[in-house]
């Protein structure tokens, strides 16, 4: 059995992780932190775990910690670059729900997070969590960056069109709603009923941090840097990100567009390629660790437009790293994650 512990266990993120790991055949969740419940019940604050998951919120110590296999920080950006390097000189192998080592670059990360980064140098060690793109990768990695969910809806919906390379790669577009569980567990003014029901709006125009990770995951599969304009928009609904991506298609009237992402995604356990013509519902991945696609060409034009739907929660963040996890060590990569979606 693998010995997991979970820094941040009563984010959305970390219970998201104790919902998964408690029907995972092959892990034994030993240790779930919380500086503020400390000596509560796990299963006491979260009734959905009682009978699964029976063991108190204990303080987020080191030498505990290193007595995991696998650790995941379900914490705010900016806390897991504190404790990985100790823990990797323990011997323990970190998966990173945050953004802390997402991004390659330290200038980069310094300024889209505004602080110093506390161990750089780990930022080129760190493998970046999307299996799709970097399996091999993740199977020997000592530390995985989960990937940001919106960067995953995005980065796999423009994936198969920039690798075929039938799209212009500086005419990238992304229009991608989420909903407000993507804002985490913490009480904001911003995502109280009252200020999200009934009521949409974009934000983070100007730039989300988001930006930079999608743009690093896309440069490599293009002749020329990508251009991308991404704008997230909030939904008055709980789990779901929904990502309508434009790009202009190269002349080329015989391109086989649902051929491309068919074949591109087709060995892949949670990428679902629907049908032509499809219109896939945030609803229909809600609790399942899958992200499901549709192609369209509206009116044969030059723009193709491809619609890509996640829960945020699970292929978007705990879901993406028990499957990061299940790859690290060596078991079939959808080990607990055969999950229905909850349909309505
Ligand atoms: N929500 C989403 O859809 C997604 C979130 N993410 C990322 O996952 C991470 C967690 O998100 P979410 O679950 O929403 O987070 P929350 O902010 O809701 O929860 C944070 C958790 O971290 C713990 N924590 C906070 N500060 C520290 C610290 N300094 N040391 C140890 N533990 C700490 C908290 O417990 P306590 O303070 O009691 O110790 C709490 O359990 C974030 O970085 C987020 O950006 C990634 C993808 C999607
Ligand atoms: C709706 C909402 O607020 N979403 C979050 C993104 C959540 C996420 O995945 O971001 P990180 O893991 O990079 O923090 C936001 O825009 O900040």
């Amino acid at each position: 059995m693998i010995k997991v512990g979970i820094v941040g266990g009563t984010g959305y993120t970390g219970v998201e992780l104790l919902r998964l790991l408690a029907m995972h055949s092959e892990v034994r969740v030993q240790m779930v932190t919380s500086r503020g419940e400390a000596g509560i019940k796990v299963a006491d604050m979260f009734p959905n775990l009682r009978g699964f998951i029976d063991l108190p919120f204990t303080e987020p110590e080191p030498e505990q910690l290193a007595k995991c296999d696998v650790v995941f920080f379900a914490t705010p950006n900016g806390t897991a670059m504190q404790s990985v390097p100790d823990l990797l000189k323990m011997g323990v192998r970190v998966i990173d729900l945050a953004a802390d080592f997402r991004l390659k670059e330290t200038a980069t990360w310094e300024e889209w997070y505004k602080v110093k980064h506390a161990c750089p140098d780990l930022l080129t060690d760190a493998v970046y969590g999307l299996p799709e793109v970097n399996r091999t990768a993740i199977a020997t990695a000592r530390l995985v960056a989960n990937p940001g969910c919106y960067a995953t809806a995005v980065q796999l919906g423009f994936i198969p069109l920039l690798e075929a390379g039938v799209v212009d790669p500086k005419s990238l577009i992304a229009d991608v709603k989420s909903g407000v569980s993507g804002a985490g567990r913490k009480a904001e003014v911003g995502t109280l009923m009252g200020e999200t029901g009934e009521s949409f709006k974009a934000y983070n125009v100007a730039g989300h941090r988001h930006l930079p990770e999608i743009i690093q995951g896309l440069n490599p599969l293009s002749p020329v840097p990508v251009q991308l304009t991404f704008v997230p928009h909030l939904l008055p609904m709980i789990r779901g990100i929904h990502a309508t991506l434009y790009a202009t298609l190269y002349e080329d009237s015989a391109l086989h567009l649902q051929n491309i992402f068919e074949q591109r995604y087709k060995d892949e356990p949670f990428v679902d390629v629907l049908p032509a013509g499809s219109h896939p519902e945030t609803r229909s991945v809600r609790g399942a660790n899958v992200c499901r696609i549709a192609v369209h060409r509206p009116q044969g034009g030059n723009v193709v437009v491809v619609l890509a739907v996640i829960d945020n929660l699970v292929k978007g963040a705990a879901g993406q790293a028990v499957q990061n996890m299940n790859i690290m060590c060596g078991l079939a990569e959808s080990t607990g994650l055969k999950i229905v979606g909850l349909l309505p």
